[in-house]
């Protein structure tokens, strides 16, 4: 499929080096539009974060690579003219693991921007997000954003990685934007890997967790961690689907 081939691609060039997504040329196979063409731009006012409110409206990107899609996704939600005041009351926060990936980021960021873009491995610790909520004095981002980063987590960390990733993320958000990569894309993963002479990911052979991954995310969002599928933005030209929860 083009999401897994694309991905091979791009690891083909350089084998091995992108064991967790962190893929250096992304945006380059998998632009920003293919995924905001699915999103209104009116998302944050049809979830009720309109200019009218005190409190600034809170966005987290979790694994945002270099940034490209965060920068993009600001702007598509925060674009028309007559929201000046909203804009300025829009902050988005994107941390990645990979450090040259966040250095990117930081230099394609617009000066003066309200998006901030932080080195941080969600599977550790987590304090850096506390802090940038304490500082907005706000006890949860308003929505976030998690767009291609399961399957790296799941592979990596199992599936008690998949689904502490999920109340993580359930637990410090109002809304959840989701993209679950579908599970032909491990497979793809997986193969990648071995081709090139490497060992399995590490947790691969005992996943769990496999065949329709979106569905056991939903499930495990709504039994567990009090969020409800609220909305679906079709899937994508990669075949993945955009799933957007509430917390109830
Ligand atoms: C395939 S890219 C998707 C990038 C972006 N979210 C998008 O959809 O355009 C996956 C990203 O997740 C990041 N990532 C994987 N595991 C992570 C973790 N534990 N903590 C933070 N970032 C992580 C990778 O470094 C990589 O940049």
């Amino acid at each position: 499929m083009a999401t897994c081939r694309s991905e091979a691609v791009e690891e083909a060039k350089d084998p091995g080096a992108a064991p967790h997504g962190n893929f250096m040329n992304y945006y380059t196979f998998n632009p920003p539009e293919n995924r905001l063409s699915l999103i209104p731009a009116s998302l944050l006012r049809d979830l009720g974060y309109s200019d009218g409110q005190d409190e600034a409206t809170l966005v987290l990107d979790v694994g945002c690579n270099s940034g490209e899609l965060s920068v993009a996704f600001y702007n598509h939600v925060v674009s028309q003219p007559e929201e000046e005041t909203h804009k300025r009351k829009v902050h988005l926060l994107g941390f990645d693991l990979d450090e040259t990936l966040i250095q990117r980021a930081q230099e394609i960021n617009p000066p003066d921007s309200n998006i901030t873009f932080l080195h941080l491995d969600i599977t550790k610790n987590t304090d850096q997000l506390q802090n940038y909520l304490g500082r907005h004095c706000c006890s949860h981002f308003h929505l976030c954003l998690c767009l291609a980063v399961t399957m790296w987590v799941h592979l990596n960390h199992g599936d008690s990685g998949l689904l502490q990733l999920l109340s993580q993320l359930a637990s410090i958000s109002q809304h959840l934007l989701l993209e679950a990569q579908p599970w032909k894309c491990y497979r793809s993963a997986a193969r990648r890997l071995r081709k090139l002479g490497r060992s399995d990911f590490d947790h691969f052979k005992t996943l769990k967790i496999r065949g329709d991954v979106a569905e056991h995310a939903r499930e495990h969002l709504e039994r567990h961690c009090g969020m409800q599928l609220i909305q679906s933005f079709g899937s994508t030209t990669w075949d993945r689907q955009l799933l957007l929860f509430r917390r109830k």
